[in-house]
């Protein structure tokens, strides 16, 4: 299909040569065109200019955007949106004193939700998932990366994978998938994680590898759940799978889970909301992504990642939604990006600069996602009209997207 968007007041990150990733002050700048069209073809980026310059398209299926904004559409590297239920009775206890640590320590969080889904059936665990997948393409997601880690036994963490999998084959969104199996320590095996470990890497990692059902491999470094050793194990036995390192690391904690993820090449290091100089150091000169988690600080009212002294530091920054039913029960893009902005001083341009080109490098993206390149995916946003790109994160509770473009269609 052969789709023309026309009078477009502003186009934004439009690179001819993209870069994998932008670093420090590279991530102050947002090159846009006014007055601009751009061309889609078969689902891909074919030309784009300004008005002024535009040959004859005839035929094609024209869209004015006067006054509108277009710009790629969000590429969220960290989510859990394949989950059952939710967790709102935490949410409350919470609100009533408890702390999400607590909560943990008392049989609820993750394992509460592994226990939600290992009830839940394949078919049924599919639909509450793709009913999240299909808000978050409306709210402006092209491309997403989903997480197992709430299963917690082999037949649950492969219903996990599988339903993602599923997911990929059924919507136009790209989908990434990462094992997350050391998500926590499953009741059964209370007082055993090496047991655990064990199942993971000599049952859960060669099945979910000989049906090619993750990308990634991930774990939740972290006091209460596993430690750098424990990363270690995963990430090398991941590895002999080829899974790629991604992993959460210093969300409560700086226990040397940033340097062990540098050390093995990890793709993406995500929360960080505690970040010691020396973690900072460690990340200097590496292929590591730094991944912010804003609504997670939000919502369970932690310390925010420090974006801006990530980026001073002239290291690259990505941001994503982290949604999951316990620390982010949301998948809005629009709002990760306005509170990096207003919780994280990031600028406008820093801040799309994180959730389109470093997010698309943090799912090994950065060939076609992320930017206004020729022959990259039309994955867009078009927006209402506004006075200007600053304002998305200014005007932050209002929903001010118009339509969004994923594989060259109209997202409905
Ligand atoms: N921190 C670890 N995992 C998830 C949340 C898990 C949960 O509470 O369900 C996260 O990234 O925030
Ligand atoms: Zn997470």
């Amino acid at each position: 299909m052969k789709l023309l968007l026309t009078h477009i007041k502003e186009l934004l990150q439009v690179r001819e040569n993209c870069p994998a990733k932008l670093s420090g002050e590279e991530m102050k700048v947002l090159p846009t065109l006014k007055n601009a069209w751009v061309f889609i073809n078969h689902g891909v980026i074919e030309d784009y200019g300004t008005m002024d310059k535009m040959g004859p398209h005839q035929g094609f299926k024209t869209l004015d955007c006067s006054g509108k904004m277009v710009l790629p559409a969000w590429c969220d590297s960290h989510s859990h949106i394949v989950y059952a239920g939710n967790r709102e009775q935490e949410f409350v206890d919470r609100i009533n004193g408890l702390s999400y640590q607590e909560i943990a320590e008392k049989g609820g969080g993750i394992v509460n939700s592994a226990k939600k889904l290992q009830e839940t059936s394949e078919e049924d665990l599919y639909h509450q998932s793709a009913a999240r997948l299909e808000e978050v393409m409306r709210l402006g997601t092209g491309a997403i990366e989903i997480k197992s880690g709430y299963g917690l036994t082999t037949d649950a963490e492969l219903k996990m994978l599988r339903v993602a999998k599923k997911l990929s084959e059924e919507y136009p969104i790209t989908i990434k998938t990462t094992f997350l199996g050391a998500h926590a320590i499953p009741t059964e095996y209370k007082g055993n994680k090496d047991g655990y470990l064990d199942l993971l890497c000599n049952e859960m990692l060669p099945k979910i590898a000989e049906e090619k059902l993750a990308d990634y491999v991930d774990i939740f470094c972290e006091e209460g759940y596993f430690s750098v050793a424990d990363m270690e194990r995963i990430l090398s036995e991941g590895k002999k799978h080829n899974l790629i390192p991604k992993v959460h690391v210093n969300q409560f904690n700086s226990i040397g889970g940033i340097a062990a993820a540098v050390k093995h090449n990890a793709l993406s290091v995500d929360h960080l909301e505690v970040l010691t100089d020396e973690d900072l150091e460690v990340l200097k000169n590496s292929i590591t992504m730094p991944v912010a988690l804003p609504s997670c600080s939000y919502f369970l009212s932690i310390p925010y990642t420090p974006g801006r002294k990530i980026i001073d530091a002239g290291l690259s920054l990505a941001l994503a939604t982290d949604y999951n039913p316990g620390s982010t029960p949301s998948g809005n893009m629009n709002f990760v990006v306005a509170t990096a902005c207003i919780k994280m001083r990031l600028t406008p341009e820093e801040a799309i600069n994180a959730a389109t080109i470093n997010g698309a490098y943090a799912m090994g993206l950065s060939k076609t996602h992320g930017s206004i390149t020729k022959g990259k995916m039309a994955n867009l946003i078009i927006t209402k009209e506004i006075p200007s790109y600053g304002y998305l994160p200014y005007a932050f509770g209002s929903n001010l997207i118009d339509s969004v473009i994923i594989n060259g269609k109209e997202v409905k």
